[in-house]
């Protein structure tokens, strides 16, 4: 039986009257890509920011790693030291340098010692090319070297699944590829990884699944190939029509 890392049962999140997540259930195996695809407003972030109780579900239940964060009686702090997230942007605190920033949690957090936390973090950065920026301030970085240094704050702290937001959204075309090319490593090494992605190339090449969510639902999923090769479901059809032109290089939704 394959080691389920997220397994997400009927979630629902609503905003006032809104109703943005509508019964959401998802599974990601340990090892595992999986991709969420979908158009502007489906709820894709809401669904990444539930699994990681950043915001409260309104509905349903959320397992991490065999801890379920939905009850009531579990040490939510804890849980979530095992998932990982970065952003679409400003995932750095400005005021430390880029070491501080990938030791601060883990001395917080995990109670490491100055030199095993440092330790933990110049691995880190090694593994995402930054070993030359230690000692740079977030606002001498580029997008995309910022990118790749809260994927390796988030790797710091040693967990078990990588949420990712549209971490390439909000960066300059030519910074796309290194913070892609350091997700693609992530997932050959075996992380499992949750990925909200607009990148249809990457999702079609590195996931293992894909979602496709249109307004609050999962409305088809099933391996790359299959969603977003051959759609079954017309509004999968019609989004991928709109995103993906004859090069993959469609204009984002
Ligand atoms: N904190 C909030 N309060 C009220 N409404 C919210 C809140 N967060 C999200 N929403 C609404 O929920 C809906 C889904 O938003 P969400 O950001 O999850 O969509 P998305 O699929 O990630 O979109 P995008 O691709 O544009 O990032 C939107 O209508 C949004 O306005």
């Amino acid at each position: 039986m394959s080691d389920v890392v997220v397994e997400v049962t009927g979630l629902k999140k609503s905003f006032g009257t809104l109703e943005v997540l509508k019964g959401i259930d998802l599974q990601v195996n340990r090892g595992d890509v999986v991709c969420i695809i979908g158009p502007s407003g489906s709820g894709k972030s809401t669904l990444l920011r539930c699994v990681n109780l950043l915001e409260e579900p309104s509905g349903g239940k959320i397992v991490v790693d065999g801890a379920e964060l939905t009850d009531p009686d579990v040490d939510i702090d804890k849980a979530r030291t095992r998932i990982g997230m970065v952003f679409q942007s400003f995932n750095l605190f400005a005021h430390l340098n880029v070491l501080n920033n990938l030791t601060v949690a883990q001395r917080k957090v995990l109670k490491r010692s100055e030199k095993e936390s440092q330790e933990v973090a110049l691995r880190n950065l090694e593994r995402v090319g930054l070993s030359d920026k230690v000692n740079a301030m977030p606002a001498q970085l580029s997008g995309g070297q910022q990118q790749r240094a809260a994927i390796a704050r988030a790797l710091s702290m040693d967990p078990d699944v990588m949420l990712f937001d549209e971490p390439t959204s909000a960066l300059d075309p030519e910074l796309v590829g290194d913070v892609l090319g350091v997700m693609r490593q992530l997932a050959d090494e075996g992380m499992t990884m949750l990925v909200v992605t607009h990148e249809m190339q990457f999702a079609r090449e590195v996931a293992d699944r894909v979602l496709f969510m249109d307004a609050g639902y999962v409305v088809e999923e099933g391996p790359a190939a299959q969603v977003i090769g051959d759609p079954q479901h017309e509004r999968t059809k019609s989004f991928l029509a709109r995103v993906l032109d004859p090069t993959n290089q469609g204009p984002r939704d």
